[in-house]
């Protein structure tokens, strides 16, 4: 094909033959967790981000970065934030299984869902 975008799905080869092109995953969650830019990286500390400088370019990205960066990623922000401040605001939580697994994948994914009590204040 002269220029231009490829065809979906890409396919590599002479034009002849059709190759699967070999694919490179990128795993966000080891991104996320490298310890060379975040101090005991597995700890879940919300407060590592607060006052202090912002996390260099590129190493904290879980709505990705660039040119393929979430579309929704202003919304999502919206919708998670106010979510959490709504449950926060009118309920005491019990998280239901305090050591759940959390299953390795391209995104970390709890084996049980992280189901949790909600207790009206
Ligand atoms: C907490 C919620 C979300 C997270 C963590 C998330 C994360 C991501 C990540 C990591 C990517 C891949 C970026 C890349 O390939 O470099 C992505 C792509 C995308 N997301 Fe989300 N996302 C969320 C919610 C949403 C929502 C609510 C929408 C739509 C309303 C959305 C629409 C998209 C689209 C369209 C892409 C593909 C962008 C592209 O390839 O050009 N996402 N998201």
């Amino acid at each position: 094909m002269a220029g231009g975008l490829k065809p979906w799905p890409v396919r590599c080869g002479d034009g002849q033959q059709a190759i699967p092109c070999p694919q490179v995953y990128w795993i966000i969650n080891t991104t996320n967790k490298n310890s060379v830019y975040f101090q005991d990286p597995k700890k879940f500390d919300p407060l590592r981000y607060e006052g202090g400088e912002a996390p260099a370019p590129y190493t904290y990205m879980p709505f990705g970065g660039g040119l393929r960066l979430c579309l929704g990623k202003e919304y999502a922000r919206l919708v998670v934030l106010t979510f959490i401040h709504n449950v926060v605001k009118k309920h005491k939580g019990e998280v239901l299984f305090s050591k759940e697994k959390v299953l390795g994948d391209m995104v970390p994914m709890p084996e049980k869902g992280i189901p949790i009590r909600l207790h009206p204040h």
